[in-house]
């Protein structure tokens, strides 16, 4: 049965996460001490932008595209449609045309079954560049997907980032959705208002419609 009110479907953040293979990992740690300050503890955090549940901005792959802050907070905030593709190795348009798109704006792919925030994955599943037209084409605006990137791990061109731009769809990625059930749901997963910055972790929760 599916899950009544807010499901959150982000990464716990911690020492412990995956971080990609050379970046900055995620570290907390509390800088000052209530006994320091006389008053109160302070924590500060050190984490690649792209580490756990995270939005990528255009200019994380396009030096001319738009920051995190620039973007229309209304992209991560409503209606958004889960659907399973765990079965198929290679995500394309074909196997999108499985699935009713009618007046989808938000499509959350459950891809990776299970999902293990502790451990950077080996290899992902492809989503195909021609997915993005076949989104674009339906207006879907966000793309989620329970992986660390829409484009294979090795990748240098970033096809399908940017083919999904070119179709003025967003990406959400490291999203949670091992015990979520395919259907309608409400999204709210919004950046920080991090001025200059290439994306922004989120705190990613549905609630069933
Ligand atoms: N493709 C990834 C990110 C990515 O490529 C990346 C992220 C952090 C550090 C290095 C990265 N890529 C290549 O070295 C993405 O979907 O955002």
């Amino acid at each position: 049965m599916t899950k009544k009110g807010w499901i959150d479907i982000s990464q716990p953040l911690s020492s412990d996460i995956a971080h990609w293979p050379g970046d900055t990992p995620f570290s907390y740690e509390t800088a000052f001490t209530k006994e320091q300050t006389g008053s109160v503890n302070i924590g500060r955090i050190t984490t690649s932008l792209h580490t756990g549940t995270h939005v990528d901005a255009p200019f994380h792959f396009n030096d001319e595209g738009e920051k995190i802050i620039d973007l229309d907070i209304e992209l991560y905030i409503g209606t958004a449609l889960v659907i399973d593709v765990s079965g198929y190795d290679h995500v394309d348009a074909e196997v999108l045309r499985g699935f009713d798109l009618e007046g989808v704006e938000r499509v959350l792919l459950k891809t990776a079954v299970p999902n293990n925030p502790e451990v950077f994955p080996e290899r992902i599943s492809e989503l195909a560049a021609d997915m993005a037209d076949y989104l674009g084409s339906k207006g879907v605006r966000l793309l989620g997907v329970d992986v660390p990137s829409v484009d294979p791990l090795d990748s240098k061109d970033m096809e399908t980032h940017h083919a999904l731009y070119r179709n003025g769809i967003h990406i959400l990625e490291n999203i949670m959705l091992d015990d979520v059930e395919e259907g309608n749901y409400e999204l709210i997963a919004l950046p920080l208002p991090i001025k200059g910055a290439d994306g922004s972790p989120v705190r990613a929760v549905i609630r069933p419609l």
